[in-house]
């Protein structure tokens, strides 16, 4: 199903020069949302993924927010992980932890790793758990049409095939509507087994950015945001799947990631 042409409007697209731009840009972003939701509500939830997002993440942690931002009121979750130990080089956590975590200060307790030492099925239904917790008191938002949890911002990658989280092309968990965190034991690139929030909670979150860098992501990008492309089932793109309910999605991207957009696609653009 492709996404409405209205959802589309609501997304912007941010194109830059070079990737030290895009990190300078991607910190400042994240930094006015952090403000705007510690003001707004006294706290900001985050939920991040793996990949080279974390590494575009970096600026947050030196001058000025280092200093400006206020990291007590910062909580930290996982849009998805992949199932293996904390201290294994493929954990979502570890990559966090070691490229940006360490260096800011962020309280241990507001960061909500998930579980590796249970099953993927056991260690999805303890997160959906723990964020059931934190939506009852309101530390993570609720959305008012579906219940589901609001974060304040859900940091995406996007792979060359267009899967998001760990939400991959044609996997049944695309359907997934009822629960909020799932799991899978056959993701196409390993490790096979793999925890994930599942769309209905990627598109209630208030924000969500996607960071898509480097020429291998050209197609995917353009055929996740083109308008309308005849004969495409969206199943098979999932990132084209992102149409946040009641919230902003911004894509963020290199020039070659870029490189394939139609100049007369259907989104605000802002080129830096
Ligand atoms: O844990 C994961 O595998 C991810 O969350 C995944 O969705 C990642 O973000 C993309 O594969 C993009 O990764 P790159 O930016 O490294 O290409």
């Amino acid at each position: 199903m492709a996404a409405s042409g209205e959802a589309r409007k609501k997304s912007e697209l941010r194109v830059f020069e070079s990737l030290d731009e895009l990190a300078t840009d991607f910190a400042e972003y994240i930094a006015q949302l952090s403000e705007t939701s510690v003001k707004e509500r006294g706290c900001f939830t985050i939920a991040l993924s793996g990949g080279s997002l974390i590494s575009l993440i970096g600026k947050l942690c030196v001058a000025p927010y280092n200093k400006t931002v206020d990291w007590t009121k910062w909580y930290v979750f996982w849009a998805d992980e992949r199932a293996v130990a904390k201290n294994h080089g493929d954990s979502n956590y570890k990559q966090t932890k070691d490229g940006f975590l360490s260096k800011v200060s962020v309280l241990n307790s507001h960061v909500y790793s998930i579980n590796d030492n249970v099953t993927v099925e056991d260690a999805a239904g303890e997160y959906e758990f723990a964020i059931r917790q934190l939506v009852k008191i309101r530390i993570i938002g609720v959305c008012e049409s579906n219940d589901c949890p609001k974060f304040d911002l859900i940091l995406l990658g996007m792979g060359s095939d267009g899967h998001v989280a760990s939400l991959f092309p044609h996997h049944p968990v695309l359907d997934q509507k009822e629960e909020w965190v799932t799991y899978i034991t056959n993701s196409p690139r390993p490790p096979p087994e793999r925890i994930t929030f599942t769309l209905p909670v990627i598109n209630s979150a208030s924000n969500v950015a996607v960071v898509a860098t480097g020429e291998d992501k050209a197609m995917a990008v353009h055929l996740a945001i083109a308008d309308a492309i005849d004969s495409l089932d969206s199943v098979s793109l999932p990132a084209r799947m992102l149409r946040p309910a009641d919230g902003k999605l911004v894509w963020f991207l290199d020039k070659p990631a870029a490189s394939v957009l139609d100049a007369g696609n259907n989104c605000s653009q802002h080129a830096e």
